[in-house]
């Protein structure tokens, strides 16, 4: 068993804190994130994400407080810290006069692993990555994608048991955002750990057990997706059109509508209580002799719950 298997928290940051001259970047943060768990740091530019990303990886040390990646201290034991870390930064950071081949097997070098294992794992990655067939070119005619690729087959080489991801899939297309998150997906299935920060409310949605949200150097909010959608979008919003069309006003009237608006020919309704919207709208139906040609209701987004807590709004779990 690999001494990282005895720790339940991959990582515990504590109060870490980091200014730059007059600007606090990172403003006394705690939180955890569990083994096995994918988790994402969101929030908008200049919120602290990377600057905390940086603090964890051991590219920039804090100002104040500390943080222990599965148990190991980043101030005392920076080294223990990073054996088992896997780090795909923001900016690539890949030879670019060596090939693919060339970066891994250096990457192999740094980080110890036996020859023979390197060139099996290198091989591999990169036939999972769809690079293979181009191991042998030197990395500075790679485009965007195909860089981000190898540099997370760099980060992965030496099977880190917890891997950080800085942007992974900004500006990429979707063939390589589909293996990168294809990846990231196998990866945490076989139980790697895995802390993204990300601008992408859909990829932190499909892809996040947790996130957290920064707004000025703090965590706003921390939360599964879901919850945090479903805790800051208490309303709900109703889509229904009626055959005949031309509706009365009479709609926003009915109890427990918050608020009813045309859309087209359809009414946009939010409320509170779904399920007795529902049964008034269908009782409104009938009455009116209206046949319903529609009605679904509108799940809150994790971009509106992003908005609104990196707005200033309030969030209670
Ligand atoms: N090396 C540095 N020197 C001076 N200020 C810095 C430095 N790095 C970050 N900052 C400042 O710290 C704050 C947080 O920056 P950081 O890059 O961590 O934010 P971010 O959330 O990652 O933003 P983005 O989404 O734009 O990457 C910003 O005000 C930034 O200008």
């Amino acid at each position: 068993m690999k001494e990282a298997d005895h720790h339940q928290d991959a990582i515990i940051a504590t109060n870490l804190r980091k200014t730059f001259a007059d600007i606090v970047a990172v403003d006394s943060i705690s939180f955890s994130v569990k083994r096995g768990e994918i988790f994402g740091l969101l929030g908008p530019n200049g919120a602290g994400k990377t600057t905390t990303a940086r603090m964890l990886t051991g590219v920039i040390s804090p100002d104040g407080g500390n943080a222990a990646i599965f148990g190991y201290d980043i101030v005392h034991t920076p080294i223990r810290a990073k054996q088992r870390c896997g780090v795909v930064p923001e900016t690539a950071n890949a030879y670019s006069d060596l090939s693919a081949w060339q970066n891994l097997m250096l990457m192999g070098e740094l980080y110890g692993v036996p020859k023979h294992y390197a060139e099996e794992r290198a091989k591999t990655l990169l036939g999972a990555l769809g690079l293979l067939e181009r191991k042998d070119q030197k990395v500075q005619g790679f485009s965007k994608g195909m860089k981000q690729r190898l540099i997370l087959a760099m980060a992965l080489l030496h099977e880190p048991d917890l891997l950080f991801l800085d942007e992974p899939t900004s500006g990429l297309d979707v063939q390589s955002t589909q293996l990168i998150t294809g990846m990231l997906r196998e990866l945490n299935d076989g139980g790697t750990t895995i802390f993204l920060t990300t601008h992408n409310m859909e990829e932190a949605n499909r892809l996040c057990n947790r996130v957290a949200i920064m707004r000025k150097g703090e965590i706003a909010a921390i939360d599964s997706p879901e919850r945090l959608k479903m805790a800051i979008e208490r309303l709900h919003t109703i889509e229904v059109s009626f055959d005949p069309a031309g509706t009365d006003d009479k709609l926003a009237s009915l109890p427990g509508i918050k608020s009813a608006r045309r859309e087209g020919d359809k009414w946009m309704i939010t409320t509170e209580d779904v399920d007795s919207t529902i049964h008034a709208i269908c009782a409104f139906g009938v009455e009116h002799q209206l046949k319903i040609e529609v009605l679904r209701t509108l799940a809150p987004t994790l971009d509106e719950a992003f908005l609104r807590v990196t707005e200033g709004g309030s969030y209670e779990p």
